[in-house]
């Protein structure tokens, strides 16, 4: 079934005042695998592919090109840009006829005063992109969208090539469906900065019982170098098999493949209800049942882990009394365990504000005490100074909104920066008071796991 749409919006203002032509059809298809349509999107897209797939698994989303994209290096602006930008390229477009809205997937990074560096050099400190086809798979029904977003009138042969491109990736990740594929090899792992992190453990705690600030996360990266260039989709099959009770997501630049496997949603909005989570305390899982019964109740009543959990709870909440009109939040935290880690975790939903929108919501607790610490502000002077390394994308905000506001975004812990033989795997942990950097230490380790599997890695005690 196609859906088509085709459309002139005059009221998008580009720089030279152009009308912008907008193109948009449908396709819904019965069967189609998003890793397999990932692949297939080689050819003509790499380094211009995105995946990503939601906690529940009812939700997939896979683009292949950049039909429109929407980047921001203003400090202070850059929710406020992508927001302003998205809603002034829909304007005039009737998406509420479609099968399936145009959709703005991408991440920001964790801190757009810390000078884009090291890695990650070639990212902006938001980078969105509307794709040139859009496979959304949404309760098993799969539908691909093809978008032309130009200040040309768009040709007739312009369509028909596209379409037939689409036609062609659909066919390729049809006939070959998923693949299996060898792990990466290995060849070295190295630990940067793994002196300067202990030490800096010990100088946070000490500001810190020096009333200077209540937490600071502190995180550090795990360096691996490959015998030859690892292939995105091999990685991003490894998490998907790997990794099912996390959200889950890839973004291409170029080289570079930003992926990963999240617990945490920073935040989503559904028809006016806005949900978040609070995810902070961690131990690791036990090996049989009991042991991991009893790692649980030990987390559940462990007053380092719970002052960790409650400075997000805190502020979380406040953010939530903000922004909705109410709001739950349950008493007292309850587990989440997965794979490799169990959490201290605690849900909070409401009913937003009208006006309110996702990424004021993205802006507002970006970052949670899980990831920056608090206060806020005196945390994320501590990171500054202290965390010998550049977050880039890590520990930010990724995911997407559609045209009519609803979206999805989660925190990008638990992953890596993979570029062509080498790949960077980021973790942290919530410093407060009684922190002992081994234990911070050890706990990061655990925290590298679900990345160093996928990548084929591992640790000494495996
Ligand atoms: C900073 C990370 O985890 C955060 C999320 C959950 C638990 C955390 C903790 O117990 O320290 C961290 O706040 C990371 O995975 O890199
Ligand atoms: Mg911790």
């Amino acid at each position: 079934m196609n859906h088509k749409l085709s459309t002139t919006n005059d009221d998008l203002k580009n720089t030279d005042q152009s009308t912008v032509r907008f193109y948009i059809e449908t396709l819904e298809i019965d069967r189609l695998s998003a890793l397999p349509f990932f692949e297939a999107g080689e050819k003509s897209f790499e380094g211009m592919r995105y995946f990503w797939q939601n906690r529940e698994k009812n939700f997939t989303l896979v683009g292949l090109g950049n039909a429109y994209t929407i980047e921001s290096n203003e400090e202070n602006q850059r929710y406020t840009n992508v927001e302003n930008q998205w809603k002034q390229l829909l304007q005039g477009v009737d998406y509420e006829n479609l099968l399936q809205q145009p959709i703005l997937f991408g991440s920001f990074t964790f801190d757009p005063k810390k000078g884009v560096s090291d890695e990650w050099s070639n990212f902006s400190h938001a980078n969105f992109a509307l794709a040139t086809h859009q496979l959304v798979i949404r309760n098993e029904k799969a539908y691909v969208n093809t978008h032309i977003v130009s200040k040309q009138n768009i040709s007739e042969e312009q369509i028909s090539k596209l379409l037939a491109e689409r036609d062609e990736i659909i066919h390729q990740a049809q006939v070959k469906g998923s693949k299996t594929y060898a792990k990466p090899v290995v060849n070295k792992m190295t630990e940067p900065f793994k002196e300067e992190y202990l030490k800096s453990i010990s100088n946070v705690t000490d500001a810190i019982k020096d009333g200077q600030a209540d937490k600071v996360v502190i995180a550090r990266s795990l360096a691996l170098r490959f015998d030859e260039k690892v292939d995105p989709t091999n990685v991003l099959t490894q998490v998907y098999n790997e990794q099912p009770e996390s959200y889950l997501f890839g973004q291409e630049n170029g080289e570079n493949l930003f992926f990963g496997a999240s617990p945490e949603r920073l935040v989503s909005v559904k028809d006016g209800q806005a949900y978040s989570s609070c995810i902070a305390g961690s131990i690791k899982r036990g090996a049989t049942k009991e042991h991991d019964n009893a790692l649980g109740a030990e987390l559940l009543n462990d007053a380092k882990n719970l002052q960790e959990h409650q400075y997000v709870v805190d502020m979380i909440t406040s953010s939530f009394e903000d922004t909705c009109s109410s709001y739950t939040v349950p008493e007292s935290p309850q587990l989440l365990k997965i794979r490799d880690i169990q959490h201290l975790y605690t849900p909070v939903e409401g009913y937003l504000n009208d006006g309110a929108t996702i990424l004021q919501m993205v802006e507002k607790l970006h970052p949670t005490p899980a990831l920056g610490g608090a206060p806020r502000g005196k945390a994320m002077e501590m990171i500054r100074q202290y965390e010998p390394m550049n977050r880039g994308i890590y520990a930010g905000p990724i995911g997407w909104l559609n045209a009519e506001g609803d979206g999805e975004f989660a925190v990008a812990i638990r992953s890596a920066l993979l570029q062509k033989d080498q790949a960077y795997l980021y973790a942290g942990g919530g410093i407060v008071a009684d922190s002992e950097p081994q234990s911070e230490y050890e706990e990061t380790l655990v925290k590298f796991r679900p990345m160093l599997r996928a990548l084929g890695g591992k640790l000494n005690d495996e």
